[in-house]
């Protein structure tokens, strides 16, 4: 084991402890910056030989406000205490006498005489609403303070390396924060990672206190605030929100929506960092979730009403050789999630010691400026000429409600929506693409899309080879060394549950994943890191091999070449569309980078790897380009002439299959085929919903089920393709395309046919078809010709 490098790590492999530092990176558990520095220089160092002491004693410590009290004195927070019980009391006017009365005024005094026959009271409404003021800002406000930090710290440092090899991270992004905070100490730093386990934010705070940098109140989940673990949470940093922030759907609670947003606000006016995570929980898939806009709209509205002057939205990757909280496969497979407890949670930390997950991999990104990023939005607007600027407030508005956030008026307006969901897709992005590719991400990937009945260590170690350099310039690798010693390293870390190697009698190693349904979906989140890095090119592939005509055409057919090509207009055409199919699945491009420019330029690289084929046409690249040229100024050409040059462009533009390549076309199918699987299963379930509706989660049961029924008589070959998470975006899908219709009824969600699919088969079974389009066509197309010919 001892030539497997993790990147920049095992320059000089060590036994004992497998990790080495190597440029520009750290192992965040052996770094202790301050302990070596000497309070008063003449005294003895003590820090030498207690490092973790002098270096959590030493570390700077920040005076932490307190801002539950200030939002509390807070005139906009009085006014929605009062908004509040208003709504309450028209709430209770109705139930007990229906319309009649909802024009009624609130405190009129005959009005009041009226309420109190009824046995309504406005005063005491207001009284209860006060007082849940008052518990909903102690159940949210974070206690954060240095004592709790430099214990915590402490112990970090001595347990973190029970069951990490490794914490790595790369020391320039830690100047560059520093350099940040240094430079405007006013400006707050807002930590923005993709949530993979709960080890993430006790890693950011861990590296940022450690680095003198302000540990941030972190917006956490009320589920977490079991016993115990709530309070040192909260002692942390954690400030507790509600993950559905309205109750009832519909019907907006005013006094929580003002309690967070004037949390946040004054949060950050008081100088705290500030991180969430965006995707609202932790990715059950490996892949990044969409993310949500709530606490970010506060965020940019506080520099829009000139609370702060600016923010720095700093995008984090996280990554795991191993995960730590265990996995999702239950709740894949449509089980309930399991409450967090305090049992829970501490068989969850025994378990995690006794453990071992290699290394853990974190980046801090380069930060994006909330200023610049509204001018650059408000930039292409004005080009557009289309959208409202956005405009920072002439003055600090204190008494006001926002127009633009969680409290504030009934609608967020169209532009700031936009604004927010461009910002929070580009962050998501990035963190995404930046985020490092460790060995069980690779070995994963290799082994479901190319070799799932398993294969030779050897022929694995040369494909690895094979994808470290198609990474190569574009991804990070979070390892180094020799391929087959990473592969052997990968296999020991995602264990035998997961993956089996046998040797056999001549001494070559085979690898194969273990056939199990829960071994397929846990090995799909770790090839799922990779996934949308290939997305584009795998829809690409798959449209195109959807798109070749028939392989069985005869010979005597007129133009073979052009009858078996297909045009590069096409094909980008159809791509897009098919694009569209996961929108919700995948974030393919950035709000600034236009999808059907990407879909070129990854066509262009398909092109120079071989997996598709341009025509040999007897006239020069020249030649043609002048043709173009004229065609699209429309010269004078005859009949005959422009016909035979139509024929030539379309010719030109023809793009062939490559009988050479059609192994590595397949498997850049496969990457997604799995989703493509679970996709057309929601939509042949689809005929289930007519003429009745169904619950949300019974719908979902039913396809889960359906799936695994399919995988059990192998009519579905990826057992990965069992996922509650992919049907439900399948749904958000056809709920975008008016397929389907979801209604709120007493909390449960309920799903139909919308009318149009109702009435007619025909209709949802173009749907299918749509659907069907996304799904390789193995057994119909090329591939099987190549199977047959095997
Ligand atoms: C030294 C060592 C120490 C180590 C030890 C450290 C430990 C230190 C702490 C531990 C800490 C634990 C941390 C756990 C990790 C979690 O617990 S992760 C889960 C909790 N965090 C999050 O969810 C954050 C992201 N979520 C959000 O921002 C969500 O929007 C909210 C705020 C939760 C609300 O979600 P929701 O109820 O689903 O509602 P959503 O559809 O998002 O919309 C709500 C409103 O937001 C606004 N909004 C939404 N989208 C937009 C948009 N695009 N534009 C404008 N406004 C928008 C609108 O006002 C909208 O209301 P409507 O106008 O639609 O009625």
């Amino acid at each position: 084991m001892d030539a497997f490098h993790a990147r920049g790590w095992f320059e000089e492999p060590k036994p004992q402890n497998a990790v080495e530092h190597g440029i520009g990176t750290q192992n965040m558990l052996q770094l202790t910056p301050n302990a070596g520095i000497k309070p008063f220089s003449r005294i003895f160092n003590w820090g030498n030989i207690f490092p973790y002491v002098a270096q959590v004693v030493r570390s700077e410590k920040f005076d932490y406000r307190q801002v539950t009290e200030i939002v509390h004195n807070d005139v906009v927070f009085k006014h929605a205490i009062k908004q509040a019980a208003e709504q309450t009391l028209r709430e209770q006017r109705y139930a007990k006498n229906g319309h009649r009365l909802l024009g009624r005024s609130i405190s009129g005094d005959k009005d009041e005489e009226e309420d109190a026959k009824e046995g309504i009271s406005y005063q005491q409404i207001l009284r209860k609403q006060e007082q849940r003021a008052i518990t909903i800002l102690q159940e949210m406000g974070s206690t954060l303070n240095n004592y709790l930090l430099a214990f915590t710290s402490w112990l970090l440092y001595k347990l973190l390396p029970c069951f990490l090899s490794g914490v790595v991270t790369n020391t320039k992004q830690i100047e560059m924060l520093k350099n940040a905070s240094n430079r405007a100490p006013d400006t707050p730093l807002i930590f923005v990672p993709l949530h993979r386990s709960h080890l993430d934010y006790i890693m950011v705070t861990f590296i940022l206190t450690n680095n003198d940098i302000r540990s941030p109140l972190v917006a956490a989940g009320n589920n977490l605030q079991i016993p115990v673990f709530g309070s040192l949470l909260r002692g942390l940093g954690a400030f507790f929100i509600k993950r559905k922030i309205d109750p009832v759907e519909g019907k907006k609670d005013v006094l929580y929506r003002a309690a967070l947003h004037l949390y946040l606000t004054h949060a950050l006016k008081q100088g705290h960092n500030v991180e969430f995570f965006i995707e609202g929980g932790r990715t059950r898939t490996g892949k990044p979730c969409m993310p949500k806009g709530g606490i970010l709209s506060v965020i940019v509205s506080a520099f829009m009403d000139g609370s702060i002057p600016d923010a720095l939205l700093v995008p984090v990757s996280v990554n795991y050789e191993r995960l730590v909280d265990g996995n999702f496969v239950r709740e894949q497979k449509g089980e309930k999630k399991v409450p967090e407890t305090f049992k829970k949670a501490i068989s969850g930390i025994w378990k995690t010691l006794n453990s071992s997950y290699g290394l853990m991999r974190i980046d801090f990104n380069e930060p994006y400026s909330i200023r610049e990023l509204v001018n650059s939005y408000n930039k292409i607007a004005l080009e557009d000429g289309s959208a409202k600027l956005y405009k920072p407030a002439a003055k600090t508005l204190q008494h006001s409600q926002s127009t633009s956030s969680l409290y504030g008026t009934d609608v967020v307006c169209e532009e700031h929506r936009n604004l927010i969901e461009s910002i929070s897709r580009q962050v998501v992005f990035d963190c995404a693409a930046a985020t490092s590719v460790m060995s069980t991400n690779a070995l994963a990937f290799l082994l479901l899309t190319r070799y799932r009945n398993g294969a030779d260590e050897q022929l694995i170690a040369a494909a690895l080879d094979d994808l470290r350099n198609s990474l190569s310039g574009c991804k990070d690798l979070g390892f180094s060394g020799e391929s087959s010693h990473i592969v052997a390293y990968a296999c020991d870390l995602l264990g035998k549950g997961l993956v089996t190697r046998t040797r056999d009698e001549n001494g070559r190693v085979f690898i194969r994943p273990v056939s199990t349904v829960e071994s397929y979906i846990e090995l799909g989140y770790y090839s799922n890191m990779l996934t949308p890095h290939f997305a584009l090119s795998s829809i690409l592939m798959t449209t195109f091999h959807a798109l070749l005509p028939s392989t069985n055409l005869p010979d005597n057919v007129a133009d073979h070449a052009t009858a078996t090509g297909v045009t590069r207009k096409k094909l980008i055409d159809t791509a897009l569309e098919n694009c569209l199919v996961y929108r919700y699945e995948f974030i393919l491009n950035k709000p600034t980078q236009v999808l059907e420019q990407m879909l070129q330029h990854q066509l262009d690289d398909l092109l120079i790897s071989g997996f598709l084929r341009r025509p040999e046409v007897d006239e020069s690249e020249n030649q043609a380009s002048t043709r173009r040229f004229a065609h699209n100024l429309g010269l004078e050409l005859d009949e005959d002439e422009i016909e035979a040059n139509e024929y030539k462009l379309e010719a030109a533009d023809m793009l062939f299959l490559s009988k050479e390549t059609l192994e590595q076309q397949r498997f850049m199918c496969e990457v997604l085929a799995p989703f493509a699987s679970t996709y057309l299963a929601v939509a042949q379930a689809l005929q289930i919903l007519h003429r009745s509706s169904m619950l949300e989660s019974e719908f979902i049961n039913f396809v889960i089920n359906d799936l695994s029924n399919k995988v059990k008589n192998g009519s579905c070959a990826y057992a990965e393709s069992i996922s509650t998470d992919s049907v439900r975006n399948c749904l958000k899908l056809l709920e975008k395309w008016s397929v389907i219709e979801v209604c709120n009824q007493r909390g449960m969600r309920l799903i139909s046919l919308n009318t149009l699919y109702e009435m007619s088969r025909d209709s949802l079974n173009t749907i299918v078809k749509k659907i069907e389009a996304v799904m390789p066509r193995f057994n119909k197309g090329h591939f099987s010709q190549e199977t047959n010919a095997q």
